[in-house]
């Protein structure tokens, strides 16, 4: 619900109020859970709102009456009058029958918000925001949105260069304003483009307002275009529908003047080259700016929680681009020795150091023509940061050992859970380097906010486990999916895996069940509990084993639990380079827990007796 309601012809009868500012029109706004609804007061016309008819502005909010209450700009004042409504009409925490209001003043209608506004006049003065007060009220919508799950659209608008002079906006800002209603907001975007709020729209009636401005270019003689991004269904931050209404602007032509972003790219359900899947709106939209970058040698940093899926978009960020031909090579900076870090980057001669038998090439030779990514880039050493600077500047390296310099062409991507941005501020990680990282940031939210995911990825992890562990499960119980959705997943889509493979390996019936979950996902303990639930000088259990005698433990399933459990700390092991602290730091848990847990189990480096 949304538009003008003119409660009579706009009429142009002057009030005192007007008097100061010509052509100041005031408008009634209602803004009520379904949406916002706005009418014009015109001088000494009452005008009702009320949830049904007769009411000038209906708004169908249970908690209005039929006739609520009614507003009036009668001389230079404005009144406001409850209809003996039931339940009420509140200004300033007081129930009123009839007050006088100022312009902005918050007038409660049962649990409606209404307000009088001044309406951006047409003409010289276009109520345009500056590029700041623009971003906080789209960052103010998107927060209300999300959380009252309404949709909000932003667009772009760019006139059609002349010749070589691109018309500047003063030349037809006002036909935009003309096309939209008198709440929504306009910046400029440099001398040759608009930006537009649209609060309350989704994609479909956001098309028809970008239609109607384009319509309106014959005033203004400037042909314009115009990019739709709204939300949720384009993009669910304001970054990506800021960039993604841009780039929709950018694909229009003479032919299509308007261009809307949909789920264009990476299509929902679509398996990428790694066996991830795209699973829901927030992948989708990160996977978007992947194919918009894939292509570009720009660095990339990833950056989200542990186990959000920085490496499966690292590899989609490959896979998408012109070095897919080429290796990527993938180094965990938090799990190379100190010592060895430089060697492992760039090489190293033979004899260079003790132990270097033979001459090595380190991660960037290997890469040549493909992409290096930089995992933990967070941990890299001060002394290794400035080898990597040197690096990315000159496109050159020295082996360790060699004063040769070889030339190297790779794409870098770098991945952290860190606010590397703050490290550089405080001196824990080379400014310089940063911005050179950080060209493109990719920003991955974790599982808790991607609730959309979860029931396929999970579906996804039972078909991979059952072929894994030769089960046949078949599904979930509800229950299950309602208790997979509450969980918070601190260790987000990794977690997720492995509570579905061991629900899989446990599970009695044909379906998971809430007693295949471990306790901290059934919500038996507090979320918060999850991570240090391995924790304990002699851990009798892990998180996913059961406990004997906590229901039945068929003969075999301990068995497999612990065989499992080895298969998962031999993973992070080996991902660590069988660093015990950064195996234990992936995992989330401590050291010595790892330690008792490897012992318990046997598990040895190989080659260790
Ligand atoms: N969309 C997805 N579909 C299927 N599996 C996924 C998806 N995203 C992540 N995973 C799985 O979750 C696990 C963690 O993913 P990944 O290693 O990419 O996360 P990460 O953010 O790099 O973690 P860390 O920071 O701990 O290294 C992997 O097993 C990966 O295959």
């Amino acid at each position: 619900m949304s538009g003008v309601v003119e409660t009579e012809p706009m009429a142009s009868a002057p009030s005192p109020l007007d008097a100061p500012e010509e052509g100041r029109r005031l408008a009634v706004v209602v803004q009520a859970q379904q949406g916002m609804e706005i009418a014009l007061l015109v001088p000494d016309t009452p005008l009702v709102v009320g949830r049904t008819e007769p009411s000038d502005l209906q708004v169908h909010d249970r908690t209005l009456s039929r006739q609520h209450a009614r507003f009036m700009l009668a001389g230079d004042r404005l009144l406001v009058e409850d209809l003996g409504s039931r339940n009420g009409t509140w200004l300033a925490g007081q129930r009123i029958d009839r007050a006088g209001i100022e312009i902005g003043d918050e007038v409660m209608l049962g649990s409606v918000l209404a307000c009088v506004h001044v309406l951006a006049p047409t003409g010289e003065s276009l109520g345009i925001d500056g590029e700041e007060g623009f971003l906080r009220r789209v960052n103010e919508e998107a927060a209300r949105a999300r959380e009252l799950r309404r949709p909000f659209a932003l667009l772009v608008v760019r006139a059609k260069p002349v010749g070589d002079r691109s018309p500047h906006v003063r030349d037809w800002l006002a036909a935009v304003r003309e096309a939209i209603r008198p709440f929504d907001r306009i910046a400029t975007y440099g001398p040759g483009a608009a930006q537009v709020l649209l609060p309350e729209m989704g994609t479909e009636e956001a098309t028809r307002v970008a239609q109607r401005i384009v319509a309106s270019q014959g005033k203004e003689g400037a042909q314009l275009r115009v990019g739709v991004a709204a939300y949720p269904d384009a993009g669910s931050t304001v970054e990506a529908l800021i960039s993604l209404s841009r780039d929709a602007v950018n694909r229009a032509t003479a032919e299509r003047p308007v261009e809307v972003e949909g789920t264009r790219g990476f299509a929902d359900g679509e398996v990428l080259e790694d066996d991830a899947l795209v699973a829901g709106r927030a992948m989708r939209e990160v996977l978007s700016t992947v194919e918009r970058v894939a292509g570009a040698r720009v660095p990339v940093i990833l950056h989200g929680e542990t186990g959000t899926g920085k490496e499966v978009l690292a590899r989609a960020l490959h896979e998408r681009g012109p070095r897919r031909n080429k290796r990527m090579v993938r180094v965990n900076c938090g799990a190379i020795p100190k010592e060895l870090v430089e060697s492992t980057l760039f090489g190293h001669e033979r004899g260079a150091f003790t132990g270097a038998a033979a001459q090595q090439k380190g991660v960037f030779e290997e890469a040549d023509g493909g992409t290096v990514f930089l995992d933990e880039i967070g941990e890299l050493a001060m002394p290794a940061q400035a080898a990597l600077l040197r690096v990315l500047e000159t496109g050159t390296l020295c082996r360790v050992g060699s004063v040769r310099e070889i030339t190297v062409d790779v794409r870098v991507v770098s991945a952290t859970h860190r606010d590397l941005e703050a490290m550089a501020r405080d001196g824990a990680f080379r400014s310089d380097l940063f911005y050179r990282l950080s060209t493109v940031v990719l920003e991955i939210p974790p599982l808790r906010e991607r609730v959309d995911e979860i029931e396929p990825l999970s579906r996804r992890f039972l078909a991979r486990a059952n072929e894994g562990n030769a089960r046949a499960v078949q599904g979930f119980s509800p229950t299950v999916l309602e208790r997979l959705r509450a969980y918070a997943w601190p260790g987000n889509v990794r977690e997720l895996r492995n509570v579905i493979e061991r629900a899989v390996v446990v599970a009695r019936g044909t379906l998971i069940d809430e007693e295949d979950l471990p306790a901290r996902v059934r919500g038996a303990e507090r979320p918060a509990r999850a991570a240090v639930e391995w924790e304990g000088p002699a851990p009798t259990r892990t998180a996913d084993v059961p406990v004997e005698g906590e229901g039945e433990d068929p003969a075999g399933v301990r068995e497999r639990v612990e065989g499992y459990e080895a298969t998962i700390l031999r993973e992070a092991l080996e991902a660590a380079g069988w660093s015990r602290k950064a195996a234990a730091e992936r995992l989330g848990i401590p050291v010595r827990t790892l330690s008792y847990r490897m012992k318990r189990l046997g598990l040895r480096r190989p080659g260790r007796s």
